[in-house]
């Protein structure tokens, strides 16, 4: 068979060279040409597929290595008799990542506990729901709601009016257009006016979820109002002025751990062998580097919520990808290829599970702490 993909998947090798030729292309720029003898497409979210990619291809099967699928026309494959297959939740941990070490940063930056902030979630799919029990296990209040969930999915529920008087509103939606409870735009200039002045808007699912002109007149009204974005309106295009106002800004990049991407590739894999009943030969762990990259060991001194601030930014540092992306931007004459450069140069980042952290025998407070942001504690 032949098997077209994007260059960025990563371990494209390893599982797929004995079930086909490969042959990479940039996702970006791919068209129907590149697939004229295509058995297979392998994509990320950066490349569309549409009647447009796929009409008078041979292609029998589409597979995408990430959780967002509003790059694909689902109905489009579907009526054209077209395999598919996702990636469910294979990026959901390192997201909770991306968003634990972003509250890190602003407890600092307000002299604040974790505690002390009270966190939205909009929508507790895999990625929200994760996130709620790691917060609820570290005792922070969470207000939640998925209107699409019931309750013995999500937990406790409240309405979206509630959720937004929360001092920081972190979205996990998909990205939809339709429908009663469509997301283009669900935080538009009338939701962000409901928030608290000086609240926290965290945006990691898609850029288009919030409305990014409302979202910078509002920040230039309510000088108190800050904004943590990794995704952007128009990727791979950004508005310049919306980053320097942000608290943090990363370009698309939270699910970007080398643990979320190798099981985005081992999903599709699986989903691959299931459409053409092939038998399932490789498994991630046979690819995966040993857990336990970096280590932080704390002593009995360790201020508790210093000590969790310090496992969580050892794990994944925020501010080294916000720094590298504001300065890359600015120096850019390219924002686009700028963008993605950044995103394929993305450097190795393990999921917070595989960080070992050495915690004194004696502090068990300590030690319930870390493991409820997910930290793999051993005593000493
Ligand atoms: N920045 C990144 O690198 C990155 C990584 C992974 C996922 N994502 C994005 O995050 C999104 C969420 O990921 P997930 O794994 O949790 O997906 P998921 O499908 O498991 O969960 C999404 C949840 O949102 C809910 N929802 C839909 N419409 C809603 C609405 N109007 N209000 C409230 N809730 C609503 C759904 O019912 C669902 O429970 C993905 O669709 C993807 O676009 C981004
Ligand atoms: O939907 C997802 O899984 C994420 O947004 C994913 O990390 C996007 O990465 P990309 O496919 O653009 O490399």
């Amino acid at each position: 068979m032949h098997i077209v993909a994007d260059e960025n998947i990563p371990l494209l090798n390893e599982f797929f060279a004995d079930i086909g030729t490969i042959t990479r292309v940039p996702g970006r720029t791919m068209t129907a040409a590149d697939l004229a003898t295509a058995d297979i497409l392998l994509v990320r979210s950066v490349t569309r597929v549409d009647e447009a990619l796929l009409a008078g291809t041979p292609v029998k099967f589409v597979g995408t290595a990430t959780i967002g699928t509003d790059h694909i026309d689902l109905e489009y494959l579907q009526q054209a008799g077209i395999g598919f297959k996702s990636a469910p939740g294979c990026n959901a941990q390192a997201v909770v990542d991306y968003v634990l070490s972003a509250l890190s940063v602003l407890v600092d930056e307000r002299g604040l506990q974790f505690t002390d902030l009270s966190v939205g979630i909009v929508g507790v799919g895999n990625v929200g729901l994760l996130l709620r029990q790691r917060l609820e296990a570290m005792k922070v209040p969470v207000l939640a709601v998925d209107p699409l969930r019931s309750e013995e999915e999500t937990g406790p529920q409240v309405s979206l009016d509630e959720v937004l008087q929360a001092d920081v509103v972190s979205l996990h939606t998909p990205l939809t257009r339709e429908g009663e409870h469509a997301t283009y735009h669900l935080i538009n200039a009338e939701r962000l006016a409901q928030m608290k002045p000086d609240a926290c808007l965290i945006n990691s699912c898609r850029g288009a979820v919030v409305d990014n002109t409302a979202l910078l007149a509002h920040m230039q009204k309510h000088r108190d109002f800050e904004a943590i974005l990794d995704v952007w309106e128009n990727e791979p295009e950004l508005n310049v002025d919306l980053l320097q106002r942000c608290l943090l800004a990363t370009p698309h990049i939270a699910g970007y751990s080398l643990d979320g991407k190798m099981r985005g590739t081992e999903f599709v894999y699986q989903g691959l062998c299931e459409f053409f009943g092939l038998p399932v030969r490789r498994k991630l762990a046979q690819f995966l580097p040993e857990p336990g990259v970096k280590r932080v060991n704390f002593s009995d001194q360790a201020p508790l919520h210093q000590a969790l601030r310090t496992a969580i930014r050892a794990a994944y540092e925020i501010r080294v990808d916000d720094g590298v992306m504001r300065s890359a931007i600015r120096r850019s004459d390219n924002l686009r290829e700028t963008f993605d450069r950044l995103r394929s140069n993305y450097p190795l980042r393990r999921d917070i599970p595989t960080l070992r952290v050495g915690v004194p025998a004696k502090c068990q407070e300590l030690q319930n702490l870390l493991t409820s942001a997910g930290f793999d504690v051993r005593l000493k």
